[in-house]
Order: structure tokens, then sequence, then C-alpha cells
């Protein structure tokens, strides 16, 4: 481990921000350096956990009977403790950082669809893959966001261990409290490893989740129309 593994890479890219804050007087260029110093703080963070997970990896490869040092699995600790990075990075992420200049002001005030955003995610009980759609829907209030943005919130949430009910909402609230929009509508549909693999063995079994909010909740119309376009082919 090294000196950045006990904290101070926190207090150097604080001490990094307000040390240049004074002179960054465009705002925006200010968060974005803010930003910027967050991942790399983040990424650094990541690699001192490495290790650990890379121990907490062999030991369960031995404790299931494997052979550590044959020549198969010599890499296996650190790949997977890289892999579990990655599917929890989501946990670095806010939707605040990835929406940054992507709203934008515009007289558009009909419903917004994008939908079969692919998901993937890990059941927090089981931490075993559930994965399928995403369908978003949101009616502007004079603001629009970049449609990528979209399938990038799915992102941040779904790149954590979570619950399928909790992950629609989450994405639902992120919508609303960034672009604050006369309505919200979030439908995932997806499979769950933990029912097909193992358990109760149900290969074909899917799950259907939905957050409705404002018009979507109050106009049976809104939720209607959006349901129709969203499971369109
Ligand atoms: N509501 C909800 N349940 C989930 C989700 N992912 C997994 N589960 C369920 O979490 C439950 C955990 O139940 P337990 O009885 O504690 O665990 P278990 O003995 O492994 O259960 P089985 O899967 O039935 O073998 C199971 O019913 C899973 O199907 C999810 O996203 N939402
Ligand atoms: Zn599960």
């Amino acid at each position: 481990m090294n000196g950045h593994c006990n904290g101070s890479v926190n207090a150097e890219a604080e001490e990094f921000c307000n040390s240049f804050g004074d002179l960054i007087i465009d705002t925006k260029k200010s968060s974005a350096v803010h930003r910027q110093h967050e991942t790399s703080r983040k990424e650094s963070e990541d690699k001192c956990r490495l290790p650990a997970l890379e121990a907490a990896y062999t030991n369960i490869l031995r404790q299931l009977g494997e052979d550590t040092d044959r020549e198969g699995l010599l890499r296996t600790p650190l790949r997977a403790a890289k892999a579990i990075q990655f599917l929890t990075k989501g946990y670095h992420e806010t939707v605040e950082d990835i929406l940054n200049n992507a709203i934008f002001d515009e007289d558009h005030d009909e419903m917004v669809i994008v939908k079969d955003i692919d998901m993937f995610s890990l059941c927090e009980h089981h931490m075993v893959p559930f994965f399928g759609k995403v369908h978003i829907g949101y009616i502007p209030n004079k603001k629009v966001v970049g449609l990528s943005k979209l399938a990038r919130i799915v992102e941040i949430f779904s790149r954590r261990l979570q619950v399928q009910e909790r992950l629609t909402k989450q994405i639902a609230l992120g919508i609303a409290e960034a672009l604050k929009p006369r309505g919200v509508a979030v439908v995932i549909e997806a499979a769950h490893m933990c029912m097909v693999m193992r358990g109760v063995q149900k290969m074909n079994s899917r799950t259907v989740t939905s957050t409705m909010l404002g018009l979507y909740l109050e106009d049976p119309k809104t939720r209607e129309e959006f349901l129709m376009l969203s499971q369109r082919a």
C-alpha cells in the first residue's frame, strides 16, 4: 500500500480544488476541474482496494477447493477483482457528474421516450447478474436532456448491488430531480440469474417493474401512451 491508500488522496484533491478555486472565474470550468479530480481520486481509491479484493478472491477459490497456483487461475483473482470493481462502478458516479452541460432549454412539451436501453446489474441478495431492458419516458418542462445521458443514468444506478424495484425508482427520481419535468416513467424488464441458474431455476421468468411520476401517475392516458409506445416493437 502506498501513501494514497490512507485517505490522503481525498485531502490532495480537496487541496488542489481549494487552492485553484480562486483563480478560476468560470464556474463551469471550475466544476469540470473538480469533477476531473473527483474521478482521479476515485480511480486511485479503486487501485488501493485491488490487493484486498484480489486476496478475497484467492480465498474464495481456495475455499472452493481450487489450486490457485495452477496456470489458468494465476491471474484470476486480480481479473475478478477488476471485474467486480467495474460491475459496481456506479457507486462512484452521480447524476450531476454525468449531466454537466447536457441539459438544454427547449420549448418542447411532448413526451420523449428512449426505450430498449440495455441494463446489466447485480442482485444484492446473491451477487449474480440480472439484466434486461429499460424504457424511459419524460415530459419536458422547458428543458430537455441529451438522449445518451438517460442511458448513462441507467449505468450509474445499475452498476451497483441492486434490487430491481429500487433501481427503477432511482432512475426515475434521478431524472426528476435533474430535469424537473412534468412527468417521468421508467419500466424495466429483466431476467434474474438467481432465478434462472440456481434456486427455483425458472429459465423464462421475467420481472417487470415500473415507476411513474407526475403526469404519468396522474393521467391514465399519458401513462397508456407511454406504455403503448415503449412496448411497440
Ligand atoms: N423483490 C426482489 N427480490 C429479488 C430481487 N433479486 C433477487 N430477489 C429475491 O430475493 C430473495 C432472497 O430470498 P432468500 O429466501 O433470502 O434467499 P434464497 O434462499 O437464496 O431464495 P431462493 O432464490 O428462493 O432460493 C429471492 O426470493 C430472490 O428471488 C429483486 O431485484 N427484487
Ligand atoms: Zn438474487
